[in-house]
């Protein structure tokens, strides 16, 4: 079920399928693989299209040539850009070079005036896969700049030159990175092409598996997020229910000035599913949510947090007795999640960190990077450079099911095991949207699910009910959290529909 590996991973499988076939063959079908899938871009009259090959010095290049042998004999005006390497490295990026400089594809060292002056139907980008080690610099900065200027399709081999693999950074310090409009990615799916900048700089992602046998890979511990992980907890209602058999959630925020964070949580708790929610105010209580006047509105004091799930850190500030109220909230019996100034309360006292960790059933963190760095004590570009990484290192220190938002979002346990998720947009980046999604995990979890499926379907809602919206014409410029909750409400409902038991 999609699965992720890392570089070293997928090095691993190359070497061990390369033993077993006849040599250069990987190549091969990588150069064919880039090939069909420049043609899918490609107008039916393939004589009309220019497409502009890049070949790095390493294998990526030696992929770049064999695919820029290919469209040259299915017809196209190929034209390739070749950085060789100091000397040649290997077997088979010269029998590739043989191909091409055999094909009717041209060699021209165009320099970033000259490729910026065609215009071309494609660009194929073979300068770096899996090995580059730095930024690109000189020529290769130049050109990847000048391509992505460019308006037409740009189609990158394995990975856009310039990426992490591994995490979707840009290689750095200053780097840049080729912006592709679609990736072929050979043997198996990378992490760095769905999380950081990689949802950007990948466009539409296609794994070629190079036709390698299934044995040589080995069961992966990250994965793309996928309603199979979830969907046997997508349980239809029963007619002979009520409002206790779906469980209670408490919300515990509200502080001065921030009521509107946890009644976000709370609204969406209450939209998807849960039976009862409670508001709970560290401050003055609000009378009623007048939006939405089923939610029970209480001060925190003398609630008897035992009998409900806890959403903790909407809105909760940073007071002494907010901090109380979360040492409380740990020290309970009830399934946990943290969010928001939880997270800050919980960056400042070690002691509070110790208990949470020590929580016989764990508990659920959804922090942004800003709010993963305060915990793990870093810069928030740290976590950014490693963000499946970094979730693990806080779900392992926490032992807690982390949450780390952002492009990409990254579903870490304790135990190592990590999801990608693949919904959501830009819309999602404005305020109270990290509440709905709180109050959406927490509403699960006090449904019964457990919290691993809780957050991993969570995520996969809200992003989901994001992208519903954007396509519909609500975002991703202006669309405000509230709205996010009916989209929810609809999304659970369907997915029940057609994944329910
Ligand atoms: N092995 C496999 O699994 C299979 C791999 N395949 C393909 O091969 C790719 C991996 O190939 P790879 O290892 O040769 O690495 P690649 O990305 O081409 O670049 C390395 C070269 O670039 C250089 N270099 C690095 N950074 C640089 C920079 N900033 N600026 C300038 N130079 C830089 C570095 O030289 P250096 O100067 O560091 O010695 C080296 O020469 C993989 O992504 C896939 O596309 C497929 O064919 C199927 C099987
Ligand atoms: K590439």
């Amino acid at each position: 079920m999609n699965p992720l590996y890392s570089s070293a991973e997928i090095r691993a499988i190359e070497q061990a399928a390369a033993a077993a076939l006849p040599d250069g063959a990987l190549m091969q079908r990588a150069g064919q693989a880039g090939a069909n899938a420049a043609l899918d871009l490609l107008p039916f009259s393939t004589a009309n299209a220019k497409v502009l090959v890049l070949a790095g010095p390493g294998n990526n290049g030696g992929d770049a040539l064999e695919t820029a042998a290919h469209l040259a004999y299915a017809g196209a005006q190929v034209t390739i850009l070749h950085f060789p390497p100091q000397s040649e490295r290997s077997a088979e990026r010269a029998a590739a070079m043989q191909r091409a400089q055999t094909s009717d594809a041209r060699f021209a060292d165009l320099d970033a005036a000259a490729i910026a002056a065609t215009e071309w139907t494609l660009v194929v980008d073979g300068l770096f896969g899996i090995g580059l080690q730095r930024p690109l610099a000189g020529a290769l900065r130049a050109v990847a700049e000048t391509v992505n200027g460019l308006k037409c399709s740009v189609l990158s081999l394995d990975l856009p030159s310039g990426l992490d693999a591994d995490t979707g950074a840009i290689v750095g310090p200053d780097g840049v990175a080729i912006h592709a409009t679609h990736t072929v990615t050979f043997i198996g799916n990378k992490p760095g092409l769905h999380t950081c900048d990689g949802r950007d700089y990948a466009g539409l992602v296609d794994v070629s598996r190079l036709d390698i046998d299934a044995a040589h890979f080995a069961p992966a511990r990250l994965h793309l997020n996928d309603v199979k992980f979830f969907s046997r907890h997508l349980r239809a209602r029963r007619h002979n229910t009520h409002k206790g058999s779906y469980g209670n959630v408490a919300v515990i925020g509200g502080a001065q000035g921030m009521t509107g964070a946890p009644l976000l949580a709370s609204r969406t708790a209450l939209n998807s599913g849960a039976g009862r929610v409670y508001t709970l105010f560290v401050e003055d209580a609000l009378p009623c949510d007048f939006g939405q006047p089923e939610l029970m509105c209480r001060t925190a004091a003398g609630f008897d947090l035992e009998q409900a799930t806890l959403v903790a850190g909407p809105g909760l500030g940073a007071s002494p007795y907010a901090s109380d109220m979360l040492a409380s909230a740990i020290a309970s019996g009830s399934a946990l999640l943290a969010d928001a100034d939880a997270l800050n309360l919980l960056a400042a006292n070690p002691r509070l960190q110790t208990a949470l960790a020590q929580r016989p059933g764990g508990s659920v963190l959804t922090p942004h990077p800003l709010e993963a760095a305060r915990l793990l004590g870093c810069s928030i570009a740290e976590v950014q450079a490693d963000r499946v990484g970094m979730a693990r290192k806080l779900a392992a220190k926490l032992n807690a099911h982390v949450v780390l938002k952002g492009s990409g979002t990254v579903i870490a346990a304790p135990n190592g095991d990590a999801v990608i998720n693949t919904t959501g947009n830009p819309a999602l980046a404005t305020a109270g949207t990290g509440d709905v999604l709180s109050g959406l995990c927490g509403s699960l979890m006090a449904q019964g699910w457990p919290m691993w499926e809780a957050a991993l379907a969570g995520v996969w809602l809200h992003g989901m009910a994001a992208d519903v919206l954007v396509t519909e014409g609500a975002g991703p410029i202006g669309l405000t959290a509230g709205e996010l909750i009916p989209a929810i409400r609809v999304a659970l409902n369907r997915m029940v529909q057609h994944h329910g038991r």
